[in-house]
């Protein structure tokens, strides 16, 4: 309990710290991001392999080039996401400077599934770093090898007290849900995701679930019909 407190701890005053506000420095670790991204691009594609076994061209476009577009797509359009936008004025703001802001939330928190384990945690991850928030990764400890290489190479391009990762499991992931984050995005199961819901809850978090269940699957003759059905 106390690792976790110290984590989130560590992340929310780097984030009360201010650095990760200014938009020059979201720009500037997004960079990195994608740096890390095309130097490290032979140890991710090795990490889903030793995981999934997946393929290469599959891998490569769901994974490198599906993050890869996320990044050039943001850093292009954060300059004007981020700008304040102008209101129309009436009668009781006439006199006043009327615009929307746009605010970081404060520690943001990513849990990612096994199926997509890169993608599923960086495209949150950018789109936190680029709102400007402190942010804790957990990816999905189902996909081993592609949650160490995470963890071994965030701190390696990042900002290490802004962007935290946290490996392991049921235990390691209830633990840190009792912490108070400022959003969670979670990718997983509907009975996880109500688990992730009612923790967000006792803190008033808001979170964006996405849920799974529904994915077609194909079984040819080859499969075990028994196995196959099990799940
Ligand atoms: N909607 C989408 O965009 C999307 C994308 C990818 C996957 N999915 C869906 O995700 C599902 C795969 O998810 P999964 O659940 O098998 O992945 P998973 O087993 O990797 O679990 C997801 C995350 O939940 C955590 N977790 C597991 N049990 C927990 C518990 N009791 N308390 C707290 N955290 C817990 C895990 O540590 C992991 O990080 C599939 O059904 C798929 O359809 C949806
Ligand atoms: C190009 C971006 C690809 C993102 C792939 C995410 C697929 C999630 C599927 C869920 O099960």
């Amino acid at each position: 309990m106390e690792k976790m407190q110290q984590i989130v701890g560590r992340a929310r005053a780097a984030f009360r710290s201010g650095r990760s506000r200014p938009l020059e420095f979201r720009i500037q670790q997004l960079k990195a991001l994608e740096r890390m991204v095309q130097e490290k691009e032979k140890e991710i594609l090795a990490a889903l392999k030793a995981d999934l076994n997946k393929s290469g061209p599959n891998a490569y476009s769901h994974e490198i080039l599906g993050v890869l577009g996320e990044l050039a797509l943001t850093m292009e359009k954060l300059p004007s996401w981020a700008a304040p936008q102008p209101v129309k004025k009436n009668l009781l703001t006439m006199r006043d400077e009327a615009y929307i802001g746009y605010e970081p939330l404060g520690v943001v928190l990513v849990i990612g599934a096994w199926n997509y384990p890169f993608v599923l945690v960086m495209q949150p991850l950018i789109g936190a770093i680029a709102a400007g928030n402190a942010v804790v990764v957990k990816p999905s400890e189902v996909s081993e090898n592609t949650a160490r290489l995470v963890a071994e190479l965030l701190p390696q391009y990042l900002d290490k007290d802004l962007y935290a990762v946290v490996t392991g499991g049921v235990p390691e992931t209830t633990e840190l849900l009792t912490q108070r984050f400022d959003h969670i995005l979670y990718t997983g199961n509907t009975a996880v995701g109500k688990i992730v819901m009612a923790a967000a809850a006792k803190h008033l978090t808001p979170v964006t679930l996405e849920l799974g269940g529904k994915s077609p699957c194909y079984i040819d003759k080859d499969c075990d019909l028994a196995v196959a059905c099990s799940g």
